[in-house]
């Protein structure tokens, strides 16, 4: 996996949103620049999931965006997402490394934990990520990982560094500095009046870093 395509804005979806809405949400973010979508769906049944994932597959494929499947592997396989995120409780990153082949995008979730990364990274992450950075309207109670372990990844792993938590295109600045590559953003871009002009705000920042 080229790490020069793991880096922008990564948005991720919300899980409670009526599938037309869902779809429109993504296109004015895919509009906006947003280049790498991840499908986080935790509640829905099967049928419905399929569906989502079909034609995230459909639009981002149009906009020549990536597509990533939280959770699901074989979900992943079925649609041929472009990739994979897991959690720690979500399987074995060497066994889905294994199963995905070489191509595809691994991600994994690190928490507030350097270990883990590297861990990760042996196991064929290419990318890991950390969070949440700040208070998470999503995730209230999860750990928060501090400012200065996303520049210690950075400056030590030999992979794509994403942070995910909280962030806005307000506080999204301390985080470029230190060095992030991709921004995993639900919230903030989700529910902005404009997704297409937030997306575009994420993309400038980019840039700017
Ligand atoms: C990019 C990204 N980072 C972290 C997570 C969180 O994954 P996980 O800890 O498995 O929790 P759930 O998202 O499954 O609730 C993520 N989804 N994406
Ligand atoms: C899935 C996940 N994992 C850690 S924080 C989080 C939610 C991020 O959402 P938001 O951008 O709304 O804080």
């Amino acid at each position: 996996m080229a790490q020069a395509e793991l880096r922008g804005l990564y948005a991720v979806t919300p899980d409670d949103l009526p599938r037309e809405t869902l779809l429109a949400g993504v296109a004015a973010a895919l509009a906006g620049g947003c280049r790498i979508v991840q499908l986080r769906d935790k509640s829905g049944p099967m049928p419905e999931r399929l569906a989502r994932a079909h034609a995230l597959r459909r639009l981002t494929r149009d906009h020549g965006a990536r597509l990533i499947i939280n959770d699901d592997l074989a979900l992943c396989q079925l649609v041929d997402a472009d990739g994979l995120h897991l959690g720690r409780d979500d399987g074995d990153l060497r066994v889905a490394r294994a199963i995905l082949g070489p191509q595809r995008i691994l991600g994994a979730s690190c928490y507030a934990d350097l270990e883990a990364a590297r861990r990760a990274c042996a196991a064929g992450a290419d990318y890991v990520a950390f969070g949440t950075a700040f208070p998470s309207p999503t995730k209230p109670d999860a750990v928060r990982a501090p400012l200065e372990l996303y520049a210690r990844a950075r400056a030590e792993l030999p992979v794509a560094v994403c942070a995910i938590g909280g962030i806005t295109a307000t506080n999204a600045a301390a985080l470029l500095d230190a060095g992030v590559d991709l921004l995993a953003v639900i919230t903030d871009l989700f529910s902005a009046p404009d997704i297409t002009a937030r997306a575009a705000q994420y993309q400038r920042l980019f840039e700017k870093a």
